[in-house]
């Protein structure tokens, strides 16, 4: 067997019509949806991100508010441009890039976002709707992701999932989103014994770890879909003396013999975290308008 290769970058090109698309309609009622982006200290990694966002944001349409903070700001004065940023009717979406400095509580700041306006959906207000079954903002790693299951797979009632990784930004999210899927959905971590069988149970596996190499194919139930979203940067001495290149967090080479589809890196789950950012950002305008959620752009 070989696997299909799952395009997220071009379905990520379709959200982006389709983001396009409703800003056009929003447009027409004067109405411009704004993203603001907040980068505190110099990752060289963010930067690319927050680079691509402003790019996709200006071309989609909407506007793109970028707010960069020295490595050394304090939490408070953070926490000030948070809440300007709430009270800017200019902006519909806050993301503050993660990590923060270690002298800055995380959790204090997210949740210093008006839950309206966190397109992250990393707010614990947006994390316990996700949890209960309310409507919520959820997070764009995730979304991406559920996108993808589903057009690859359809209905996913009842399929075994396992996800490997329980951060707050992607592991339980996608736990959450799969098991509202009706899956069956085990959560795997660093304390997870046995964990090949555990993963070999999985007819869905999104792995969320952080470390190249990870996921070997004899983990891999035969015919599983596999979601790689691990994104790690590995010396590639063949693109010449000091380059980079990106992989994974699967053996991709490997698994794609034994699984029906999986998603590259790059070119699979990045691409469809900064469409779903955009789409996040249409919906929370639309709803801060009094306008209905747009049904393309949400799950
Ligand atoms: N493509 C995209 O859009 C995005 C990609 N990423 C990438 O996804 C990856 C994960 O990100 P994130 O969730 O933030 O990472 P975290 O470091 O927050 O979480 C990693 C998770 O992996 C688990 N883990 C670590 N080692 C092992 C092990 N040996 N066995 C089993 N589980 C293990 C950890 O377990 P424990 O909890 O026990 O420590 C933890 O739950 C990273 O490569 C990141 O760059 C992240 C966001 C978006
Ligand atoms: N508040 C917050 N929200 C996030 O969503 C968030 C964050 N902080 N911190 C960092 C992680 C990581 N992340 C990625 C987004 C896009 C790509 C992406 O576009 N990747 C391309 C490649 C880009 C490249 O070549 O560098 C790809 O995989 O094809 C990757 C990673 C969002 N994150
Ligand atoms: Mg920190």
């Amino acid at each position: 067997m070989t696997a299909a290769i799952i395009d997220g970058k071009a379905f990520a090109g379709e959200i982006r019509e389709r983001v396009a698309n409703q800003v056009a309609r929003l447009k027409e009622m004067d109405i411009v949806p704004g993203l603001a982006v907040v980068l505190v200290g110099d990752d060289p990694a963010s930067e690319i991100y927050v680079r691509n966002k402003n790019r996709q944001t200006e071309e989609a349409g909407m506007a793109s508010f970028e707010h960069r903070l020295g490595e050394d700001t304090e939490e408070q004065e953070l926490v000030e441009l948070v809440r300007r940023l709430n009270a800017d009717p200019q902006v519909h979406g806050i993301l503050v890039q993660l990590p923060l400095p270690d002298h800055i509580d995380e959790n204090l700041v997210i949740n210093a976002i008006d839950p309206a306006k966190d397109v992250d959906g990393f707010h614990v207000i947006n994390a316990g709707r996700l949890a209960t079954g309310q409507s919520a903002m959820v997070p764009c790693t995730p979304l991406g992701c559920l996108l993808m299951l589903r057009d690859r797979l359809g209905d996913l009632s009842g399929r075994e999932a396992v996800v490997i990784g329980r951060s707050n930004i992607v592991g339980k999210p996608m736990a959450q989103l799969l098991l509202r899927e009706n899956c069956t959905v085990t959560v795997c971590h660093s304390r997870t014994r046995d964990i090949a069988d555990v993963v070999r149970r999985g007819e869905i596996v999104v792995a969320a770890v952080g470390r190249r190499d990870f996921v070997p194919a004899d983990w891999i139930r035969r015919g599983a879909t596999v979601i790689d979203v691990g994104i790690n940067r590995i010396d590639a001495p063949e693109k010449g003396e000091g380059k980079t290149r990106l992989v994974g967090d699967v053996q991709f080479d490997a698994v794609k013999d034994v699984a029906d589809a999986i998603t590259p890196v790059p070119g699979g789950v990045g691409p469809m975290t900064i469409a779903c950012l955009l789409a996040n950002t249409v919906t929370a305008c639309c709803l801060s308008h009094g306008l209905p959620a747009p049904q393309d752009l949400t799950v």
